[in-house]
């Protein structure tokens, strides 16, 4: 069931800017997790901001479960954000800043310490209700921000980049501690990050936002391998896919003007330049038989596998090695490109030619 209705939202600030959000169009189910991700300035926090009123919309409209919600007053929206900045009251203890918008709204003494200590129990913080948040540490004082949005028991739950201040390690248990959270309570959370790890890791579904713009919503492992444009090829995934110039000719593919290799794409024009994107992962090096012989410039070493750095004349492209054989800076590298696995890109549009 649909619970979350973005229909054609539009956010211009001032009628001589740029929108910051261009016809926003997307459906939310029930319980679902939506990460939505994008660089700086592509909309994200407006996005926010129009759900929970702090902005009016230039266009378009927002429901929840059926209702237009864009004539309400914040209060009355019944979403939760937990902020980046956890946004936590230093005088009052944990209890207290769990407990602060039931007392706002007035609710009975009972209900809600009733509610306070069940949000405590889930998130491990019944040993802290008595604590200031000075004395927390980051990830404790995220979870007091949490407990405070859930005894809120919202209709949908914002979070802007509730983890950014948080140090790398820390962060990798709070994206598993949120996913689990979200599955316990089956509540709809609309999850903002710029981190693409962090979106691929939590996500139901990922929304691909860039200059105000929708550029894909998909499962995470769609966005990965069906990447729709080049925007998304190269923001998803790390590392940044390769992009070869490439001409189809009447034998295949030739690459960077020089190298020609066998691949079947029926769907690309002979004679016309296209851009070829490929994952790192879908490169081999090779003994023989080898499509390109490159430059290698780095390696970096990350356990189970070795990324690759290397040149071909001027372009410049990674490949995960997982034998444990021993490269050296400068040695000349035989790969092979696994073309079965290769987008073909328009040079103008970025967009991906769909293969038949
Ligand atoms: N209050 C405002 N007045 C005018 N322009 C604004 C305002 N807030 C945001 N913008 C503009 O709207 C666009 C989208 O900004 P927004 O903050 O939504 O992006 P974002 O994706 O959240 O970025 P970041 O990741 O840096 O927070 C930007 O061009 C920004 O300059």
């Amino acid at each position: 069931m649909e619970d979350v209705l973005f229909q054609n939202v539009s956010k211009q600030y001032d009628q001589h800017n740029e929108y910051a959000l261009k016809d926003f169009t997307l459906q939310v189910n029930n319980g679902e997790l939506i990460v939505i991700v994008g660089p700086s300035g592509s909309g994200k926090s407006t996005l926010l901001e129009l759900i929970c009123g702090f902005e009016d919309l230039t266009q378009g409209d927002i429901l929840i479960e059926g209702q237009s919600i864009k004539d309400k007053l914040p209060k009355d929206r019944n979403v939760a954000m937990v902020f980046q900045n956890y946004a936590l009251l230093p005088h009052l203890n944990v209890y207290d800043n769990i407990a602060f918008g039931m007392r706002i709204r007035k609710e009975s003494k009972e209900k809600t310490k009733e509610k306070v200590e069940w949000a405590a129990e889930l998130l491990e913080l019944t040993p802290y209700l008595k604590v200031k948040p000075k004395k927390l540490s980051g990830g404790q004082r995220q979870r007091v921000a949490l407990a405070r949005a859930m005894v809120r028991e919202p209709k949908l739950f914002l979070m802007d980049e509730p983890l950014s201040n948080l140090d790398a390690k820390l962060r990798d248990t709070m994206v598993q501690e949120i996913k689990a959270l979200h599955d316990t309570l089956g509540v709809t959370m609309l999850y903002v990050t710029h981190d693409q790890v962090e979106a691929m890791t939590i996500a139901d579904r990922i929304v691909i936002l860039n200059e105000g713009s929708i550029q894909q919503v998909g499962i995470p492992k769609e966005v990965y391998q069906n990447p729709n444009n080049l925007f998304v090829a190269q923001f998803i995934g790390r590392p940044a896919l390769n992009i070869f110039t490439c001409q189809k000719t009447t034998e295949g593919i030739t690459l960077e003007n020089e190298i020609s290799i066998l691949a079947d794409v029926t769907n690309l024009y002979a004679g016309q330049t296209y851009l070829l994107g490929i994952r790192s992962e879908h490169i081999d090096c090779v003994t023989e038989g080898e499509h390109l012989e490159a430059t290698l410039i780095k390696i970096e070493y990350l356990g189970s596998e070795s990324l690759l750095h290397l040149q071909y004349k001027n372009c410049k492209f990674t490949v995960k090695d997982y034998s444990d054989r021993n490269f050296e800076i400068g040695e000349q590298v035989r790969v092979k490109l696994n073309v079965a696995k290769a987008h073909y890109f328009d040079r103008v549009t970025q967009q991906r030619i769909m293969e038949d």
